[in-house]
């Protein structure tokens, strides 16, 4: 799946015409999830689809999730902006960036420096650099163009292959750790066990994907985890404001 959302991106980059400057407030993405409002940072994603899952919440309006996240405590939000595998949209993320007061990642396939500019005039305070999904060397051109766009990066790996191949060329000051595997979809709550030894100690380690409850919120942060980023578990409910409660374990609902 994977390599079919990158062939698709290569196609969309051909025909992209980029938006108008916009005029947005930069907020720190990585200061965000440094000083979290709880034990363990959250990035919530405002998600409606998934090639994994299909559809994931009809009745979706962005910035109604992004207010309720905003008040349930998560320190950033993920917005996804693909159309084609996620039903995002990049009108998406500017209405939630002109609502919200905390930092924005752009949820998308970033392989080119014009998806990058693009973010930047959509209103993103970061992107997300997918180790699987590039050379290391064209990852750090690409983490390096962001950084001086004033955008932070989060760069994910799936598997210790990706991650060494990445430290070799640099150190991320963000990294997150996706428990799916971005090919087979198959999910693993452990994935951050082994890998997170590898971590350097001033990269800052983000679980992401499959975590549904407390305990696997603390499973992760037992691993080394900073901050999670989660994404299906919050959607689904009708309320994302108690949702993130109850992830946390600071309400318990039937
Ligand atoms: O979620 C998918 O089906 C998927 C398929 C192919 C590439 C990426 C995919 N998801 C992106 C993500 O990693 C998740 O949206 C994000 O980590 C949140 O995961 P979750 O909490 O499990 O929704």
């Amino acid at each position: 799946m994977l390599n079919k959302i990158l062939e698709t991106k290569k196609e969309e980059i051909s025909r992209l015409v980029l938006p108008e400057e916009g005029q947005f407030t930069k907020r720190s993405f990585y200061d965000a999830l440094k000083n979290p409002n709880r034990h363990i940072g959250l990035i919530a994603e405002v998600k409606k689809a998934s090639p994994s899952k299909g559809l994931i919440k009809e009745n979706f309006h962005p910035v109604e999730i992004a207010l309720a996240y905003e008040k349930g405590g998560a320190d950033c939000l993920s917005v996804l902006t693909d159309v084609q595998y996620f039903q995002g949209a990049n009108d998406y993320l500017t209405a939630v960036k002109n609502a919200v007061n905390i930092p924005i990642l752009r949820k998308d396939f970033i392989i080119d420096e014009l998806q990058i500019e693009e973010a930047r005039r959509i209103g993103a305070d970061a992107i997300l650099l997918i180790g699987e999904a590039l050379e290391a060397e064209r990852l750090k051109e690409l983490y390096d163009d962001a950084h001086s766009k004033n955008l932070d990066v989060l760069v994910e790996v799936h598997d210790i292959e990706t991650l060494e191949r990445v430290l070799k060329v640099f150190t991320p000051k963000l990294l997150g750790v996706n428990n799916r595997n971005l090919k087979t979809f198959e999910t693993n709550i452990h994935q951050l066990k082994e890998i997170a030894q590898l971590i350097p100690k001033d990269t800052l380690l983000v679980g992401e994907s499959g975590i549904y409850t407390k305990e696997d919120l603390d499973t992760v942060k037992s691993y080394g985890a900073s901050a999670v980023l989660v994404g299906e578990s919050l959607m689904r409910k009708e309320n994302q404001t108690e949702a993130i409660k109850e992830l946390y374990g600071e309400i318990v609902n039937g």
